[in-house]
């Protein structure tokens, strides 16, 4: 993936300035940065769900600006978006399997992020460590070669911080190419060396 000059601005202000940089297919590289430096800016734009207004990138052969394709080929996993919150856990993977084409056996995906027990329950209903843990089966679910990852160990314990740890890892063993933010250098870098640092709407 490489990307040119990439810009984003929010009414006059200009979040992301001069971003370039570029990724090769199965690398896992780490965006650090103070709060507000832009780091989610700058995943909503390579996922295609913000346009840049500047700048020009491609993903794997596809241009940024063609959302539709960009969505196709990557996966952003954001906190607070991804499951209908009246929707049980199995209902929502069901849809996310449904969405992307793909079958895929849920159950199995159901076991593997730790929710046997909670796959009936409303999405409404999960604990933030719950809610982690389906976010990751539809992450699980979805086929494309690129995970985009906002704070993958934010408001978890020590064993949540573990466990997602440990399904970035498998992420990386299938050849996913991963892009994440993190405050937590210590976990980050567990998964790579190649990191960059958000500061005035550029990389420092
Ligand atoms: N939809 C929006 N409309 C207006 N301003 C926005 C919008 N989204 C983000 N911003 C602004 O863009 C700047 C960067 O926000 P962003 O969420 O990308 O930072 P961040 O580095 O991810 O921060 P954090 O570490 O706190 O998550 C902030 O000043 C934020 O207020």
């Amino acid at each position: 993936m490489q990307t040119l000059q990439l810009a984003r601005r929010f009414a006059k202000s200009w979040v992301l300035r001069d971003i370039t940089f570029s990724v090769e297919e199965g690398e896992t590289v780490v965006l650090f940065g103070e709060n507000g430096a832009g780091k989610t800016t700058l995943l909503r734009v390579l996922s295609g769900v913000l346009s840049p207004h500047r700048g020009e990138g491609r993903i794997f052969g596809y241009d940024l600006k063609d959302r539709r394709s960009v969505r196709e080929h990557a996966f952003f996993l954001s906190n607070d978006q991804g499951l209908y919150a009246d929707l049980t856990v199995l209902e929502n993977l069901t849809f996310t399997a449904q969405m992307y084409g793909v079958k895929t056996d849920l159950k199995a995906i159901v076991q593997r992020v730790g929710l046997e027990q909670a796959g009936g329950k409303r999405a409404r209903e999960l604990s933030s460590g719950m809610r982690k843990r389906a976010l990751l089966g539809r992450m699980l679910i979805a086929p494309g070669p690129l995970l985009l990852i906002d704070e993958p160990f934010a408001n978890l314990d020590e064993a949540g911080k573990q466990f997602v740890l440990s399904i970035l890892q498998e992420a990386q063993q299938q050849n996913k190419t991963l892009i994440f933010t993190s405050h937590e250098p210590d976990l980050a870098l567990q998964l790579t060396s190649r990191q960059y640092t958000l500061r005035g709407g550029t990389f420092a």
